[in-house]
């Protein structure tokens, strides 16, 4: 297969509906350690949901501004854990866990996509989201023509994806990765495995379409 799109979802909270994210396919797992989301877990919980993932499925912990002190402590708690830095944090601020983080852009018009990612050089991917009130997860789709043709950084399609609409942006933009929340979701952080299952196999339809073409 000439690419793979990865699959995050994000926003877990309960067993069942990580089991479904895991069973459909999905590369991450992504939990909200964000107290002001209505999505948020405690890092016990996150502790014990990430201890139910097999190999090879990675736990993102999601913070926004957050603490010194509670970064680290998640790291020690779930050792596997990739960052994901969701609000104003700094490029000094993200390299400082000495860990592999992905960082979130805002996308608006008028946004340096480029220069963001030079400023973020050290990021393993950048997380492109709507600019939203909140930070994040309003699924809310943003402008994709926003995206400059070439980013010096694997991409991770996000923002409103469902899977209506995630097979458009794998076959358009051919990202590393897409990430859903709402897309997914019965009620904030009550996920619905028939919608994880269909946006699976939307992503893969998309990928396999990919192949297609470029094999003929
Ligand atoms: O999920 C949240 O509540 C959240 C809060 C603050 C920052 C980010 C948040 N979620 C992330 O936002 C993107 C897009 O989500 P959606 O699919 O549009 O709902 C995704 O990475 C969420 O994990």
């Amino acid at each position: 297969m000439t690419h793979r799109t990865r699959i995050k979802i994000c926003g877990l909270t309960r067993d069942a509906d990580v089991r479904a994210a895991v069973e459909a396919g999905a590369d991450a797992i992504g939990f909200v350690l964000y107290p002001a989301s209505p999505r948020a877990i405690s890092l016990d919980r996150a502790a014990e949901l990430a201890a139910t993932l097999p190999p090879f499925v990675t736990p993102v912990g999601l913070f926004v501004n957050a603490g010194r002190d509670e970064i680290e402590a998640a790291c020690a708690a779930i050792p596997t854990l990739l960052l994901q830095f969701h609000g104003d944090e700094t490029p000094a601020t993200c390299e400082s866990f000495e860990r592999p983080f992905i960082r979130a852009a805002r996308m608006a018009p008028g946004f340096d996509l480029v220069d963001f990612a030079l400023q973020y050089a050290s990021a393993a991917a950048l997380l492109l989201d709507a600019h939203v009130e909140g930070y994040g997860g309003g699924g809310k789709v943003f402008d994709w023509s926003l995206i400059p043709p070439s980013v010096p950084a694997p991409v991770v399609l996000s923002g409103g994806l469902n899977a209506a609409n995630v097979g458009e942006g794998v076959l358009a933009l051919r990202p590393w990765a897409v990430d859903v929340s709402s897309g997914v979701e019965q009620a904030k952080g009550i996920k619905d495995a028939g919608l994880i299952r269909r946006f699976c196999e939307a992503v893969r339809e998309a990928d396999a379409r990919l192949e297609d073409a470029a094999t003929r």
